[in-house]
């Protein structure tokens, strides 16, 4: 899925921030990357989705090496990427559906107004479907960002601190959805640096949990 051996970066040329990771994400399986505020975990999922390339060792994104992957490469691991970003963007002028529905209609591709709707039921936004972005409350703007990371049916589901602006209850409503697309089958991996997240979550689904320490990566102790 994910493999890193010996993965190193530095951003602009730089010293590195990341350096000596060895990883290797498992199919099917729930993760967590914790560390500290600073310590690199939006850069480690950005070189997960190419966002970003390694400056040093080897690494392979769903059987593309990231070393020598042309435009078509880049395209075709996104599609099997879905990203939920700390602070998700939409296009303010169009309605809540047609936001998720985006990555459908950038492809070129047409959307199953059925699923669509099912898409919305299932984050909870089924009233909202028409409502304009800016009308959403944070949590409802996560779901949102969830549904549109999802339509494409990814492999891999990467969430950057999707809850470092929700209430708890609110939270683990995100995470509920989370937990539900990981026993579907999807592999996922959250960014955060809330330890009661981790813990709350372990209670319900098998989870890894690596941490970013002194710039490498780690795996976590059972304690977590
Ligand atoms: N585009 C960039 N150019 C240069 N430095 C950057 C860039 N993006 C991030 N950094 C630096 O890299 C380091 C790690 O940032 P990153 O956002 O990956 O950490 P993080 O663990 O996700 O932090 P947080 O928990 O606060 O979101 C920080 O020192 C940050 O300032």
């Amino acid at each position: 899925m994910i493999e890193m051996r010996d993965v190193g970066f530095g951003y602009h040329g730089g010293a590195e921030l990341l350096s000596g990771m060895t990883l290797s994400l498992q199919p099917g399986m729930f993760h967590f990357l914790t560390g500290p505020s600073g310590s690199g975990k939006t850069t480690l999922l950005r070189l997960c989705y190419a966002d970003l390339l390694p400056t040093a060792g080897q690494m392979t994104a769903l059987g593309h090496e990231l070393r020598d992957l042309s435009r078509d490469d880049i395209a075709a691991l996104r599609r099997q990427v879905g990203v939920v970003h700390q602070d998700p963007q939409f296009l303010d002028h169009l309605p809540v559906a047609e936001n998720i529905a985006l990555p459908l209609t950038v492809a070129g591709e047409p959307v199953d107004m059925d699923a669509l709707r099912d898409l919305l039921n299932w984050v909870q936004l089924g009233p909202q479907a028409r409502a304009l972005p800016p009308s959403l409350s944070g949590g409802e703007r996560q779901r949102a960002a969830l549904a549109r990371a999802v339509i494409l049916s990814p492999d891999l589901v990467l969430a950057d601190e999707p809850t470092g602006n929700l209430d708890w209850d609110m939270s683990m409503r995100l995470m509920q959805l989370l937990i539900e697309l990981n026993k579907s089958g999807k592999t996922v991996l959250v960014a955060t640096h809330d330890l009661n997240l981790i813990r709350a979550t372990k209670a319900q689904v098998t989870a890894r949990v690596l941490r970013i320490s002194g710039g490498t990566l780690q795996l976590a102790g059972a304690d977590l």
